[in-house]
């Protein structure tokens, strides 16, 4: 099967790291994850993302760097994770759509919430990303 890429932010301001909330579907909400979602046909990873950070969380955000790797989820999709960046004169995130809840954290409380299992890793390079 063709792998399809899933794309996710880990988006930092002050400091801190966003995570999302997913409220959809059953199986996973409730649970925590870096925005993004799956890059559309003729769509390329990074602009695929950032439209998923404007129709998400309705902010004007610029990707930094790719985190190294990619990681399994639910096949055929594998997931892909850039740091990013507010630009300025961004709105601040708001839960638009796919989460009810958005929080910020801080280096020591990165693991206080429920990340998905399945992102465990890529959130682990990201937090390193927001220690250095
Ligand atoms: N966005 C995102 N999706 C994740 C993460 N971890 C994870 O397993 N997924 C899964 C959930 C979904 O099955 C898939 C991404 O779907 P999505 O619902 O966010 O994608 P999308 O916005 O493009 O929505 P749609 O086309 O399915 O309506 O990847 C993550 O950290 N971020």
């Amino acid at each position: 099967m063709t792998e399809r890429i899933v794309v996710g932010a880990a988006l930092l301001h002050d400091g801190r790291l966003l995570a999302a909330r997913r409220s959809a579907p059953v199986e996973l909400a409730g649970r925590w994850e870096l925005p993004g979602g799956k890059v559309e046909e003729g769509e390329s990873p990074e602009s695929a993302l950032v439209r998923e950070l404007r129709e998400e969380l309705g902010v004007d955000a610029s990707l930094v760097e790719r985190i190294p790797g990619q990681w399994p989820l639910r096949a055929p999709y594998v997931f892909q994770v850039w740091t990013a960046r507010l630009l300025p004169g961004s709105a601040s995130p708001q839960p638009l759509e796919d989460h009810d809840e958005l929080r910020w954290l801080a280096a020591a409380d990165v693991w206080d919430v429920d990340w998905l299992d399945q992102d465990v890793p890529a959130v682990r390079e990201a937090a390193a990303r927001l220690a250095a």
